[in-house]
């Protein structure tokens, strides 16, 4: 069996609504300094395209998080296996992912930031597939929303592979 990759977003197209997200970004934080959060691995490809986009002062940092074993998968409860190196008190944070699907991930970690202390703190993320969500989050920029298919490529992988793929595709088995 061979896989293909269907192009469901064009590089073009996904680096043209990167440039708008950033010039929102740069219109919304006008005066202040953003402090962007990238959650590994998948947000990275994003981080890196939106962070040139942004003329505000920017400064970076990276978490990375894993849910807890199957049985607890649902519960939401996810485990830093990398955490910031820096405190959020008094920054403007911006979370920076690649892809909103059941919500679970993206609530949880959103209460555990907040308890730092953060001056704001909002959520931008590539992909939204609001047809998968359990837990509500809120979302202040998305690039796209996409139906319920499975997504590769711009840090998202189909086991571990993939990520690199400078567009959004599907992939499908012959
Ligand atoms: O809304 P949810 O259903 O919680 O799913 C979204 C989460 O799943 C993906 O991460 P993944 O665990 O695949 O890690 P990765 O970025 O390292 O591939 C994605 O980057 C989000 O963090
Ligand atoms: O569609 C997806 N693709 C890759 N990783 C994901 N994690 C949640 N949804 C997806």
């Amino acid at each position: 069996m061979s896989e293909k990759v269907r192009v469901m977003l064009s590089e073009e197209a996904v680096d043209k609504r990167i440039q708008e997200i950033g010039e929102q970004i740069n219109r919304d934080y006008e005066g202040k300094q953003v402090h962007l959060v990238c959650v590994l691995k998948g947000g990275s490809f994003f981080m890196c395209e939106l962070a040139k986009r942004i003329t505000v002062p920017v400064s970076l940092d990276f978490m990375s998080v894993s849910s807890y074993g199957s049985e607890t998968k649902s519960s939401g409860v996810v485990r830093i296996v990398k955490d910031l190196d820096e405190p959020l008190k008094d920054k403007d944070v911006l979370v920076v992912e690649d892809i909103i699907d059941s919500g679970r991930t993206l609530s949880y970690l959103l209460e555990m930031l907040r308890d730092r202390g953060p001056k704001s703190l909002k959520l931008c993320t590539l992909l939204d597939k609001p047809e998968r969500r359990v837990v509500d989050v809120h979302v202040d920029y998305t690039c796209f929303q996409i139906p319920d298919e499975f997504v590769v490529g711009y840090g998202l992988d189909y086991d571990q592979r993939y990520r690199n793929l400078p567009y959004i595709g599907v992939v499908e088995l012959d």
